[in-house]
């Protein structure tokens, strides 16, 4: 059994962040332990309140799991804050952390800033040089590429841009794309004026550019806790020993799955069902 951390913000409405990465992990089998970062007060309607832990807090936990327990893959969620992304940095250097996934997570679906501005910085200088792979959104790729939010840009520019800052692979995620994104590659395929065609995610190494297409599922427009599935199904899978493009496309056949069987927990957005191979869904 393969041992994967999270170091991530606990979502109280089950769909995203701590929750959904140890789901995540437990259905694509491997051993999950999680830091917590935050504790957001979060349902399927929005973020009500957002506590950050201290980075002593942070720090004790990862000191007592790091001296005991051997990881073979990482990932980060949701660091808040320009000292706890300092302090993660800091471990993966000092325990020599192998398979760093790192989603730079800065916004929930609902539009609530999980990321201080000023930790920007950090990742791109501590961070980043240290990941397998970054899996930013197209909105968080812009956003570090030094882009307006609501700019055109070729998904090409982006993920030159981002490889620049020392990861071996990149992936932009195609699945909240914007309006204003619809001529470009990332929605090339688009036929209707609102959702393209396909879900693309972009992986790029810094020589070549593969795309991971799934079909665009318009009735989980807006399901929450995307990203933080996705990114911890790849370190899920970088612990069994797969490629990275490997993994990307077993985790991109995850999450579509997942969609295509997400279901309304609450009065807000869709939540992802992570247990849609077991046997039992198959049976109903
Ligand atoms: N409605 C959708 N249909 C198909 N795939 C989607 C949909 N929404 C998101 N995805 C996929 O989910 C994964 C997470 O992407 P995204 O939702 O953009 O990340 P984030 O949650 O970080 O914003 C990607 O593989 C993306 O293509
Ligand atoms: C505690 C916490 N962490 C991360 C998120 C954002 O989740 P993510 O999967 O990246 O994005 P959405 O699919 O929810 O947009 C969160 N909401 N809470």
């Amino acid at each position: 059994m393969q041992k994967v951390l999270t170091i991530a913000g606990s979502d109280s409405g089950g769909g995203a962040g701590i929750q959904a990465d140890l789901k995540t992990m437990t259905v694509n089998q491997v051993y999950g332990a999680a830091i917590l970062t935050a504790i957001t007060a979060q349902n399927t309607l929005g973020v009500q309140g957002v506590k950050v832990l201290a980075p002593e807090v942070v720090n004790s936990q990862l000191e007592s799991v790091l001296r005991d327990i051997d990881f073979a893959a990482l990932k980060t969620g949701m660091l808040a804050n320009a000292r706890i992304t300092a302090l993660v940095a800091d471990k993966v250097k000092k325990y020599n952390l192998k398979n760093l996934v790192v989603d730079p997570v800065m916004v929930a679906t609902s539009g609530d800033l999980l990321l201080k501005e000023n930790a920007l910085d950090i990742y791109k200088r501590e961070l980043f040089p240290q990941a397998e792979i970054i899996t930013p959104n197209l909105t968080e790729a812009k956003i570090l590429a030094g882009f307006e939010p609501t700019t055109v840009v070729p998904g090409e520019i982006l993920a030159e841009k981002l490889i620049n800052f020392g990861s071996k692979y990149v992936l932009i995620k195609g699945g909240h794309f914007e309006q204003s994104d619809q001529s470009t590659e990332l929605a090339k395929n688009s036929t209707s004026k609102t959702f393209p065609a396909q879900a693309v995610d972009l992986l790029y190494d810094g020589c070549s550019i593969k795309r991971f297409t799934a079909p665009y599922l318009e009735s989980a427009y807006n399901t929450h806790g995307t990203g933080c599935s996705l990114s911890a199904a790849i370190a899920s899978y970088l612990a069994r020993d797969y490629s990275v493009p490997a993994a990307v496309g077993a985790a991109k056949k995850f999450i579509t799955g997942a969609l295509k069987h997400s279901f309304k927990a609450g009065a807000g957005s869709r939540v992802l069902n992570h247990f849609w191979e077991l046997e039992y869904d198959k049976v109903k």
